[in-house]
């Protein structure tokens, strides 16, 4: 099934691991990495699978081809335009491939590294491939997780008071989204028309959203299947976590405001959620396992978790106002922050016997920290547009505008490494 080479078995994510390829320690694409993704070419435009490995990607159906990564002769997993066939073989086989992988890139491996046939036709520049919507989105659920984003939002939208409804408190929120509008990104984001009913309109009327804002948050992608019924304890909850991709919740404010009581959002969000082309695996972001903040009350035993569930993930987004060429930091924050973890809001999903699929996607819900430079959205940096936010040339932001564009990074920061997930973009076009 593998080759087993005669050199000693490291560990894939050891900082000491090389790859013959040469990269920068500042690359978000180490070999410690190895994210997957859906990629392809000029020459053939086929997607299939890859991962990405410095400043090139591997191109995983070449391997596959090769006999090098065949794990059922009957069916070419990795020629596949989506992750979803590949997820759905389980973390064993996920184990087994990113070790085969890490093997094969290693500095002390002849086997691709002094094959320059092979080579050629498996590895190709990142910069000349076109990425794809990395899986097929099953579901789509957005949380609502960050107890410094509940409360901010909580304020402004219901008083100091009833910042924090009863319920927050003791379970992960969420709603359901839309999988149909989540798209990859550099995907221009259409500003959405909505009924809108400002405080000062005695109704509402429709018409394009006029306070337009991002969320930063992260993306969970669920790689393995539950069952009807079926509760999840957190070992089976990690283990059905494949990986995790940064997610922008382009959120409509005016409209969610006249429309979220009292089932919550709805057209507010529809409109388009972008995500990043890279899926970065649980196993690659193993040695940034952090606690998250204590839990006050004790979560009731089905949602209780005994392992380190966060991870320390720095994130940074950037705003590029229309027609200037500066690119801003308007956040800077960490995924630690976050007072539910993907794995509680994995098991709470489930605790209904609601049945999960592969591919399904949970949105962390934004990602704010304690200061105010870490907040994860427009609505909580300007203060409800009441604090604009001052960018060069004396442009002034309290919402996005037609032609902003939006850059969120996000990376774990090894030890003379980086596990990155490269960007997700997007720019918004008019609504007509
Ligand atoms: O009603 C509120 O308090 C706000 C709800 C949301 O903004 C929904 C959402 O996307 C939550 C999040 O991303 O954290
Ligand atoms: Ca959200
Ligand atoms: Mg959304």
């Amino acid at each position: 099934m593998f080759e087993t080479q005669e050199y000693t078995v490291t560990h894939s994510n050891a900082p000491s691991l090389r790859s013959f390829i040469q990269i920068d320690p500042a690359s978000d694409f180490p070999i410690q990495n190895l994210p997957y993704g859906v990629f392809s070419a000029a020459d053939s435009p086929k997607p299939r699978v890859g991962v990405a490995i410095g400043d090139f990607v591997l191109d995983l159906a070449v391997l596959e081809d090769e006999g090098l990564l065949d794990l059922s002769p009957a069916y070419e997993v990795f020629a596949q335009p989506s992750l979803n066939p590949f997820m759905a073989l389980g973390p064993v086989v996920w184990s087994k491939v990113r070790a085969a992988i890490s093997a094969l890139l290693r500095d002390d491996n002849p086997r691709l590294r002094d094959d320059k046939p092979l080579r050629s036709r498996a590895l190709r520049p990142r910069n000349e491939v076109t990425l794809h919507l990395p899986f097929h989105v099953a579901g789509y659920t957005d949380f609502y997780s960050s107890k410094e984003h509940a409360t901010n939002v909580g304020v402004m939208f219901r008083g100091k008071d009833n910042a924090l409804q009863p319920n927050w408190l003791h379970m992960p929120i969420g709603y359901n989204g839309r999988a149909s509008t989540v798209v990859v990104s550099g995907t221009r984001v259409r500003r959405p028309r909505g009924q809108l009913k400002p405080p000062s309109a005695d109704v509402p009327s429709f018409g394009p959203c006029k306070r337009l804002d991002f969320e930063l948050e992260m993306g969970v992608v669920i790689g393995q299947p539950s069952s009807l019924g079926e509760m999840l304890t957190e070992t089976q909850a990690e283990a059905m976590i494949f990986g995790f991709v940064l997610l922008n919740d382009w959120s409509a404010r005016d409209i969610q405001q006249w429309e979220y009581v009292p089932l919550g959002p709805f057209q507010s969000k529809a409109f388009a959620t972008s995500i990043s082309p890279w899926v970065v695996t649980r196993e690659a972001l193993e040695p940034f396992r952090v606690a998250g903040p204590a839990q006050d009350p004790t979560p009731l035993p089905y949602l209780q978790q005994v392992s380190a569930q966060n991870y320390d993930l720095a994130l940074d987004v950037a705003l590029q106002a229309a027609g200037s060429n500066a690119v801003q930091n308007i956040s800077q924050t960490n995924f630690k922050y976050m007072y539910w973890s993907s794995v509680q809001q994995l098991m709470h999903h489930a605790s209904s016997g609601c049945a999960m699929s592969v591919g399904d996607l949970l949105g962390s819900g934004t990602i704010s920290g304690p200061e105010k430079h870490q907040r994860g959205s427009l609505l909580e940096i300007s203060w409800n547009g009441t604090e604009p936010v001052e960018l060069a040339g004396g442009v002034k932001r309290t919402f996005l505008e037609d032609g902003d564009s939006l850059v969120m990074r996000g990376w774990c920061q090894g030890n003379g490494y980086r596990v990155g997930f490269g960007e997700v973009e997007g720019t918004i076009v008019a609504a007509d």
